[in-house]
């Protein structure tokens, strides 16, 4: 999970250049909220603190893919959903041009300062990594079906530029979607191996996108990986088992990365989805062990498939319980990336249950093959569903990685 160790070196000098880079002075909040700095702005700001972070947890914003999907997953997630509220493609353009400033820098660690040049302006930075570390901070922005078309618009003319399979998942049978937990323009994802350092990013991320764009939905989400060890979901099962190797690129050439049929843009990107799914906790601990085995297929201490000794012995299919978990997902004879998230949510004032669950997010190239006809199945007759609802759902394209010069979905919005 670490980088190499170094220390943040960035000089006054180097802020300036990158600020240059950058290129963005003062935005002007919408509805009267005043002048704000924008963010990149405050690269050229050097502060008193600059030398004392130690960067020894940088993963680069930059590069073929965006950071987030196959890189070691953090400790920490917030996905968010946000709505644009300009029919202006002009200002998308500028967002998202203040969004990769922005991202790169959070990515570093180098957003100095919550001091403003003007103490008369609210400060560009709010303040609460101030002493903090990068911690691995990626983060990923995707597209929703809506970006392209909304209400039959074509709102920003980019409607035949749309991915082959972005769509709204179906509904399934026993989906019991809460507002406002589906779908949005626009999605991003922030993950730190430090709660804070991702709250301060998806929260200046958002503070950026003042007068453009609105959240719809934010969902936060948290993951155990002891010694690396697989993680514990919140039923105490090792998740995550099966999954291919984030280091094996021709696996994820197979499973998550877009097809060449696919608009240029989507090149080295891929398709997110987002289930929110409630856990029922109080009904899962009062389930006999066998019981909770029986659901996965799995041994809940080893993480051994039933007639297996270790964890990632094969899987003998016949050994397993026709409807456990397990033994459906892998006869759909589909594999995808996941990358979920446990979630806590306080308790529901209504049950007097816990709101707790999984933030299940998976990234595959054709989610109509992949992943629909898998979360269908399961849908029917998973023996999980017991003790699950699906109350969230959502589909995103993921624009390719970008390099150094060019902006978050540049290929799309210039073409
Ligand atoms: C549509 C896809 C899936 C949903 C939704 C989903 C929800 C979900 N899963 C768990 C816990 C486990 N899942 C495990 C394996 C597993 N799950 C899926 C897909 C979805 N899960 C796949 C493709 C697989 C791998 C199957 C295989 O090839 O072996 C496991 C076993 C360990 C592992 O491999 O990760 C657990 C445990 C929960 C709790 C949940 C919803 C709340
Ligand atoms: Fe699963």
């Amino acid at each position: 999970m670490s980088s190499e160790k170094t220390s943040n070196k960035y000089s006054r000098r180097d802020l300036l250049k990158m600020s240059a880079i950058a290129g963005v002075g003062v935005a002007l909040g919408a509805g009267g909220f005043g002048a704000v700095t924008a963010m990149s702005d405050v690269l050229a700001q050097p502060s008193s603190k600059e030398n004392k972070k130690i960067n020894n947890d940088v993963i680069p914003f930059y590069g073929e893919h965006q950071a987030g999907i196959d890189t070691p997953q953090q400790d920490y997630m917030y996905i968010a959903a946000l709505h644009l509220i300009t029919d202006h493609k002009q200002e998308i353009i500028k967002l998202f041009k203040e969004w990769t400033n922005l991202s790169e820098a959070l990515s570093k660690g180098s957003v100095k300062t919550a001091s403003s040049s003007n103490d008369f302006l609210p400060p560009a930075d709010t303040g609460e990594s101030e002493d903090l570390t990068s911690s691995n901070l990626t983060i990923t922005f995707g597209l929703g079906p809506t970006f392209f078309m909304k209400n039959g618009v074509d709102r920003f003319g980019i409607a035949n530029q749309k991915p082959k399979y972005l769509k709204d998942i179906p509904l399934m049978p026993r989906d019991a979607i809460q507002e406002p937990f589906v779908e949005g323009d626009i999605c991003i994802q922030v993950c730190a191996d430090n709660q804070q350092v991702a709250f301060h990013a998806i929260r200046n991320l958002m503070k950026a996108s003042n007068g453009v764009a609105e959240i719809a939905w934010m969902q936060s989400g948290f993951l155990n990986k002891a010694d690396g060890k697989t993680p514990r979901n919140l039923f105490g099962f090792k998740d995550g088992t099966a999954n291919p190797d984030n280091n094996d690129k021709k696996s994820l050439n197979e499973i998550v990365w877009a097809d060449q049929d696919e608009p240029g843009w989507m090149k080295n990107g891929t398709y997110m989805a987002f289930r929110k799914i409630l856990m029922t906790l109080e009904i899962w601990d009062r389930t006999s062990l066998k019981s909770q085995e029986d659901t996965f297929g799995r041994k809940k201490m080893s993480g051994a498939a039933y007639g297996r000794v270790n964890e990632h012995d094969s899987v003998d299919l016949s050994q397993l319980p026709a409807n456990s978990h397990v033994r459906l997902a892998k006869e759909s004879g589909q594999q995808i990336f996941r990358r979920a998230y446990s979630y806590t949510d306080g308790i529901d004032q209504t049950t007097g249950h816990m709101s707790a669950g999984l933030a299940f997010i998976s990234f595959q190239k054709n989610p109509e093959v992949q992943l629909i006809p898998m979360l269908k199945k399961l849908s029917q007759v998973d023996l999980l569903n017991e003790y699950t609802k699906h109350i969230g759902s959502a589909m995103f394209a993921i624009p390719g990685g970008i390099n150094q010069g060019e902006y978050l979905a540049k290929n799309l919005l210039e073409s």
